[in-house]
């Protein structure tokens, strides 16, 4: 099935980032690019930011955020409430991220894993449907905006 697909990465994961474009779009998929595309040195917040609001305006079903470790970005991604974002290395933590938290974008480290693995991990978060039941209500908790610390 294809799916409309945002990439956005900072400099650490450019070129990832356009190898994972490539294969995405070679397997039908929509893809948005949302940067960056070069190594000039970027901050890492500013693309998480753009994907996670691409995902709450509707641009894109499903995101896809590197940065070096995939640590940085993920967090800007959650910083954006309609996204719920999981960091992974190997793809039955991709699967998780599906059935059980409904995930809608995938972050990955391109410092940390290769991009073969990268597209493991892809495929396994594509393929992955989310199982609702006991699940729905704790992802519906995640969509509470306004927490006060406990
Ligand atoms: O956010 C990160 C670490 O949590 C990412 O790995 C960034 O890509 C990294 O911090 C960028 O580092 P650089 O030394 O400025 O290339």
């Amino acid at each position: 099935m294809s799916r409309r697909i945002a990439l956005a990465s900072d400099h650490a994961a450019y070129a990832m980032k356009a190898e994972l474009a490539e294969w995405l779009r070679g397997l039908g998929h929509d893809v948005l690019d949302l940067g960056t595309n070069g190594p000039d040195s970027v901050d890492y917040p500013d693309y998480g930011y753009k994907l996670g609001t691409a995902i709450a305006q509707g641009e894109a079903e499903i995101g896809v955020a590197l940065c070096g470790s995939g640590i940085g970005i993920s967090i800007a991604v959650n910083r954006i409430p309609a996204a719920r974002c999981a960091l992974v290395s190997e793809p039955l933590s991709a699967s998780l991220a599906r059935q059980h938290n409904d995930a809608n974008v995938i972050a990955l480290g391109a410092r940390l894993i290769g991009t073969e693995m990268a597209k493991a991990c892809i495929t396994a978060f594509l393929e992955t449907p989310f199982l609702g039941g006991r699940h729905a209500g704790r992802v519906d908790k995640l969509s509470q905006t306004q927490r006060t610390p406990v």
